[in-house]
């Protein structure tokens, strides 16, 4: 097993040098290869990214080609046994011994040992370390360092070094996750990661960055990331999903009718058309998520960091939404193919592990959401003093008066009720919190009583950047296509609005003056729009574009012959090599004949 996942890891990684190891082209062609992920995955996604992003040049220009040319095979190892979330928290320490100018890695007990990180367990000769860096007798944090932890000839774990894998999981199954303990183990004073933070030859510790916490930059990058990913995987199941609808036929509604095709049932179709939908809002978001990125790295080229806040309140809050929203409807596009969604042959399985797992490495989904949240409060507050909005916080004005927003339900005005959603849970957050103050708790305990709320918040403005994006981004990309196009695209969006304004009806009706009238208009139109999307559903998702090699799935074939793959695959089954198991005349005759 794990053999044939380095293979199939390396043939990826490196018969594909000539198209350029740039992260899509990877991470597009490694779905060929593996129905979860690769053992390679951690190098080129997190390894590669924090050299660029924590080293010096002189540090770039060491590791760097070593890593792209995989004459090194990196991971990235800051979640230990006892902390995941508390990055400050974290154990493992590395104290710098200005007498020989290394610094020693130590893993002070159990909790301490660094668990989870990807190609950890038998891939990886090296790995990015966060480690408590303690020079002159002062902690100052969780700083990154580059250790050798195999030997490259060999690939024996170095004197001091306790590494293994740490065992099956609900899924990344071939992803070598592993354990790493360090006794004593020393490390030249160069391989502290040094770009915003170094420790001279006599152990002076010498802040560079102006911010504290450009450290964590390689996780904004994987976060902004993984929204893309979220978008490419739910658009793989609901491919899947809706090719099988289009297949199978079940039931008689007319006693004189054929069977139909489930993908025929209104059901079905409130099933698997918000996936569609949704892969499309989530590509658009992460495409606007990747620019916005961009711009700020730009600016703290600059030497300017105020943009990085709104970033990682977007990112977080865009990670947790899309992760959690796809990790959903993947789990909804296996229910709608019934049993047979059910196989590991149709891939669902393995998508869906994918997904959830996505929703809680990278930062837990409800850690991230409070993230966000901890953003917006302070931007109340800056909005109460009179400050200026970022961007996408604008809308907060609109609530400064505390008016009730009238219901509009056009598009634009269903999107405007979002910000109104938004604007106004983020206000009660604020008043809530200012309630617990005055009724005499502290602000921690404050915020923490109102942390349901704030998680809601968080949602409502996630939701609110994403139906505005969505609608403001096919608006635009669709100018110049043609009427057809244009009018399917413009459906899905309206899809996407109707379907969260009909889930989100409460908030509504607290937000905006929403009527019982205007919900049941809303539900007859959405109802109607998905009939509308049902002629062109296959269509939509045969332009995902997915070979039947990517999708790896009995159930979402291009030919449509499910049933002949369900049957091809049973037949694979190592049980079915031979007519009687061995178990029948070891443990089930015995047992017949009474003799166990
Ligand atoms: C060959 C095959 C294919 C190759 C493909 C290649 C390309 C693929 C590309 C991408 C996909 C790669 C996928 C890789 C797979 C990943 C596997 C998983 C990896 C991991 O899980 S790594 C570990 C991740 N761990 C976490 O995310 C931990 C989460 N915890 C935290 O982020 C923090 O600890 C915290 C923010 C939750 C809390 O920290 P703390 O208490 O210290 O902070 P606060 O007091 O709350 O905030 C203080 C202050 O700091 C600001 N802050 C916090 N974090 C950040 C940040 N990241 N950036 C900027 N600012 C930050 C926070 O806002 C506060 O500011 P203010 O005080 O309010 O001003
Ligand atoms: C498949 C997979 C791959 C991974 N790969 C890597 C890797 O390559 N490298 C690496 O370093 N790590 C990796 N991780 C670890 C991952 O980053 C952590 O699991 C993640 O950050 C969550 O932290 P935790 O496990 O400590 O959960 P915890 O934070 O302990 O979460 C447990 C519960 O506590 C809650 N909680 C925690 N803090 C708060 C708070 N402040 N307020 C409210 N609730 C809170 C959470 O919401 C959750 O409900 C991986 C994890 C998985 C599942």
């Amino acid at each position: 097993m794990y053999g044939q996942i380095v293979r199939d890891g390396l043939v990826n990684v490196t018969g594909i040098e000539d198209l350029g190891l740039t992260s899509p082209v990877l991470q597009r062609t490694s779905d060929a290869f593996f129905k979860e992920i690769s053992p390679f995955l951690l190098h080129f996604g997190m390894f590669v990214p924090t050299i660029i992003g924590q080293c010096t040049p002189e540090q770039q220009a060491k590791w760097l080609p070593l890593a792209m040319d995989l004459k090194i095979i990196g991971t990235y190892a800051q979640t230990e046994l006892g902390h995941g979330t508390f990055i400050r928290g974290l154990e493992t320490t590395a104290t710098y011994d200005a007498s020989t100018e290394q610094f020693i890695l130590k893993t002070p007990k159990l909790s301490s040992y660094k668990w989870w990180a990807g190609g950890l367990g038998k891939t990886a000769n090296h790995c990015i370390v966060l480690a408590q860096l303690y020079t002159k007798g002062v902690c100052h944090g969780p700083h990154p360092f580059i250790v050798q932890i195999r030997d490259t000839e060999t690939h024996m774990p170095l004197p001091g070094i306790k590494v293994g894998e740490i065992g099956p999981k609900l899924g990344f199954n071939t992803a070598d996750n592993g354990f790493l303990g360090f006794e004593d183990f020393r490390i030249p004073r160069e391989n502290l990661m040094m770009k915003n933070a170094q420790v001279t030859k006599d152990g002076t510790y010498v802040k560079v960055a102006r911010h504290g916490k450009l450290t964590y930059g390689t996780m904004v990058f994987v976060r902004v990331m993984l929204v893309s990913d979220m978008a490419y995987c739910l658009a793989k199941a609901v491919t899947i999903a809706v090719r099988y609808s289009a297949v199978r036929r079940q039931s008689q509604p007319k006693p004189d009718q054929p069977e139909p095709q489930v993908l025929d049932y209104l059901t079905q179709q409130h099933k698997l058309f918000i996936c569609i939908s949704t892969a499309h809002a989530m590509k658009l978001t992460s495409t606007w998520l990747w620019n916005t990125f961009t711009g700020v790295l730009a600016d703290m080229r600059d030497g300017n960091t105020d943009t990085l806040p709104e970033l990682h309140a977007l990112s977080s809050c865009l990670k947790a939404i899309s992760t959690s929203d796809t990790s959903a409807l993947i789990e909804q596009c296996r229910f709608a193919c019934g049993g047979h969604g059910y196989m590991y042959s149709s891939n669902l399985p393995a998508l869906y592990s994918f997904a959830t797992a996505t929703r809680t490495y990278e930062g837990d989904y409800t850690v991230l959401l409070l993230q966000t949240a901890r953003f917006l409060v302070k931007s109340w507050e800056q909005m109460d003093e009179g400050k200026p909005l970022t961007p996408t916080l604008a809308y907060l004005e609109q609530s400064r008066n505390g008016s009730q927003v009238s219901w509009d339900d056009s598009p634009e005005g269903i999107v405007r009720g979002f910000d109104a959603v938004a604007a106004g849970r983020i206000g009660a957050c604020v008043k809530s919190i200012r309630k617990h103050i005055n009724n005499g708790m502290d602000y921690e305990d404050a915020w923490q009583m109102t942390t349901v709320q704030l998680v809601g918040a968080a949602e409502a403005h996630c939701r609110a950047v994403i139906c505005r994006v969505y609608r403001d981004e096919t608006a635009r990309l669709t100018a110049g296509c043609s009427p057809g196009v244009k009018a399917v695209l413009d459906q899905l969006s309206t899809l996407y609005l109707l379907y969260w304004a009909l889930e989100r009806t409460g908030d509504l009706l607290r937000f905006s003056s929403l009527s019982e009238r205007d919900i049941e208009n809303l539900q007859a139109r959405y109802e109607a729009l998905l009939l509308k999307i049902r002629p062109n559903a296959v269509g939509l998702v045969d332009a995902f574009d997915f070979r039947d090699e990517v999708l790896m799935s009995t159930l979402g074939s291009y030919d449509g012959r499910v049933y002949e793959r369900l049957m091809e695959e049973a037949l694979k089954t190592p049980l079915n090599r031979e007519p009687v198991s061995d178990s029948f005349h070891k443990y089930i005759k015995p047992m017949m004949q009474g003799k166990l």
